[in-house]
């Protein structure tokens, strides 16, 4: 989740940037390894990059210094002629050193974007392929927001460091150097003045970042909460409308914004001193206040001449504006080595092996040979999983929830690998077959129905790109899905959303419609959970027999009615295979399945 957390005092004070916050930091070791890793190949571009940026960053320091140089110089003498060549000297060392800066700044920046479209042209295609590569569970497990922020957000935050945060530091980093080295040059009194001033600021922002951490738990965690009840009020407005019972929801809101302004609240008392305190010693007018009362009494106690107080003014009342592009810049390092540790992490996932000597399946039945899987390494999912599925026959998955139905589903397209056993389809280990000859094999009907946005036409043409229009409708007739295409605004090439416009059971019989076209042998079907109208479910149950024609056919049904007709059903528990057979043998050995059957005609859960 993307936060919007700010430093408290923000708004009073304008305070020290966001840092990224602990809990999305993985060890700082991990993350720098990552950095190194993914950095290698433009290694000496940012070498290249750092050292241009230092020489710009110093060069740019010699029209201060010039500036500084001239006006000692004259205050000393007095005539000025006889110092003219020096004044010329300073001035021209002055001009050359900005115009030296552009043209180093320059080219860094250059060297630094070049570097970057680089690295991340190269990482994107690599997350690409990655991703067409790693076993379709990892992303059903993280989700597609964390697929997104790795494509996006990391890839936009190592931009930063590559374009930007590391120029940024390198140069601002030098020009306090080279700053503070030409005023202990001038004198090394009034130069610790000047770095004291700028080092109270440095210990101040310090403590203001680290309390930052202690917060942000409570923070985020109210943050989410805010966002879960916003989210839940808004997805179910309609039923809080009906129902009346946006007050819970509402309440659960008000306590979770509550407790974020305290949570804010209680950070920003406790970093307002030391805020107050950086931004204090920042701004230019404190340096220029100390260094002209300090510069004064060591002028008055004769440890300095007036003229040498001109450095400090020019030069010293200057470094304060280095600090924050310093600060900036460490932090756009910090947040891109973060960043560096989630792509590496992606990039360096074991993907689906693919066969070494790959084989084709001869026929479509389908062989559960004791499999058996574990999400986690230590708890079995599935255990011990035997059956046959023929071709031509349907077999149903029941059992409670948490039985283990979805993943057997999920081992069969290789969501997943079976932890032991195997799974053959046509007498071949499935992890012998090539994984787009598989899945192309496959059909998959699940609850989460996947539509594009695209027209009604090529949605149902997934399945076969180079099928005829007449084949798409053909489909459609057998899905019982045709009339209802042809009521919408533009027919067959009317534009879908997420699902808009169709309800549940049309979605599903669209893609039941897009499996029938796509003829592949095997069709694995979550049935839906909810429950549809009379006519939708017997609309959406004459396309599924359509559906099963000559197929093997894995249904994974949660309401047995739907399923009593199939040709075997296989009844789960905890991961095992508790009963197999027909809706009458297992009614008449009056076991498992015969309580669930009971339980569900009279309406209650197994
Ligand atoms: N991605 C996952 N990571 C870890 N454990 C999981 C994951 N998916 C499922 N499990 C666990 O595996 C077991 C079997 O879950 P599964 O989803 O296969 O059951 P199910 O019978 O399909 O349940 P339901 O009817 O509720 O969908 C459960 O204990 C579940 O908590």
């Amino acid at each position: 989740m993307t936060t919007a957390i700010e430093n408290p005092a923000e708004s009073a004070l304008d305070p020290p940037p966001q840092a990224p916050h602990d809990a999305e930091l993985p060890p700082r070791h991990v993350a720098t390894d990552a950095l190194a890793r993914l950095f290698r190949p433009i290694r000496r571009h940012l070498v290249g990059c750092a050292i241009l940026s230092t020489l710009g960053s110093a060069a740019g320091f010699a029209p201060y210094i010039a500036v500084a140089e001239i006006a000692r110089v004259a205050l000393a003498s007095t005539e000025l002629a006889s110092v003219s060549a020096t004044l010329w000297t300073w001035t021209w060392i002055g001009m050359i050193g900005a115009g030296l800066r552009l043209v180093l700044v320059f080219a860094s920046s250059r060297l630094g974007h070049y570097a970057d479209a680089r690295t991340l042209h190269d990482l994107r295609v690599r997350m690409i392929r990655q991703l067409g590569s790693l076993p379709l569970g990892w992303f059903r497990a993280s989700g597609s927001g964390a697929v997104k922020k790795r494509m996006t957000t990391d890839l936009e935050d190592m931009h930063l460091i590559i374009a930007h945060a590391l120029g940024e530091l390198v140069g601002a980093a030098t020009a306090i150097t080279v700053g503070l080295g030409y005023l202990l040059f001038v004198d090394w009194r009034m130069a610790l003045v000047t770095a004291g001033v700028l080092l109270v600021m440095v210990v101040a922002y310090r403590i203001a970042m680290r309390s930052m951490s202690t917060h942000m738990n409570r923070l985020l965690t109210a943050e989410e909460r805010i966002s879960a009840a916003s989210i839940e009020y808004a997805d179910g407005i309609a039923v809080v409308k009906a129902f009346g019972t946006g007050g819970r929801i509402l309440e659960r809101f008000n306590t979770a914004v509550r407790q974020h302004t305290a949570a804010l609240g209680a950070w920003a008392a406790e970093t307002r001193y030391s805020t107050a305190l950086s931004r204090l010693c920042s701004a230019e007018v404190t340096v220029l206040g100390v260094v002209t009362i300090a510069g004064l009494i060591f002028v008055h106690n004769g440890h300095l001449a007036m003229a040498e107080l001109i450095p400090f003014l020019v030069v010293g009342v200057g470094l304060p504006t280095s600090i924050d592009p310093a600060i900036q810049g460490s932090l756009g390092v910090r947040k891109g080595r973060v960043a560096a540790g989630n792509v590496d992490e992606l990039l360096s996932r074991p993907p689906l092996p693919e066969p070494v000597r790959p084989a084709s399946p001869q026929g479509h039945q389908i062989e559960l040979d004791r499999v058996t899987f574990s999400y986690d390494g230590v708890t079995n999912a599935v255990a011990d999983v035997t059956a046959t599925l023929a071709p031509g026959t349907i077999t149903a998955l029941v059992g409670p929830s948490g039985a283990g139905k979805s993943t057997i589903a999920s081992l069969l397209p290789r969501f997943y690998d079976v932890t032991d056993g195997a799974i053959r389809i046509g007498g071949t280990d499935i992890r012998d077959i090539p994984t787009t000859e598989l899945l192309s094999s496959m059909s998959l009907v699940f609850q989460d129905v996947m539509l594009l946005r695209d027209t009604v036409r090529e949605n149902i043409r997934i399945g076969r790109p180079l099928a005829t229009d007449e084949e798409v409708q053909a489909a459609a007739r057998a899905a019982r899905i045709h009339e209802v295409i042809t009521r919408l605004p533009d027919g067959y090439d009317t534009v879908l959303g997420d699902g808009g416009g169709l309800s549940g059971g049309e979605r599903q019989r669209l893609t039941i419609a897009r499996a029938i076209l796509s003829g592949a042998p095997v069709v694995i079907l979550d049935e839906a959970t909810a429950s549809l109208d009379p006519d939708g479910e017997t609309a959406v149950q004459a396309a599924l027999a359509e559906l099963a024609v000559g197929k093997t056919v894995i249904v994974i049904a949660h309401r047995l009615h739907t399923i009593s007709a199939a040709d075997q059903i296989l009844v789960l528990d905890d991961g095992q295979l508790a009963e197999r057979g027909s809706h009458e043998q297992l009614l008449a050995r009056n076991g498992r399945y015969a309580r669930m059957w009971e339980a569900q005609l009279h309406g209650r859960s197994a």
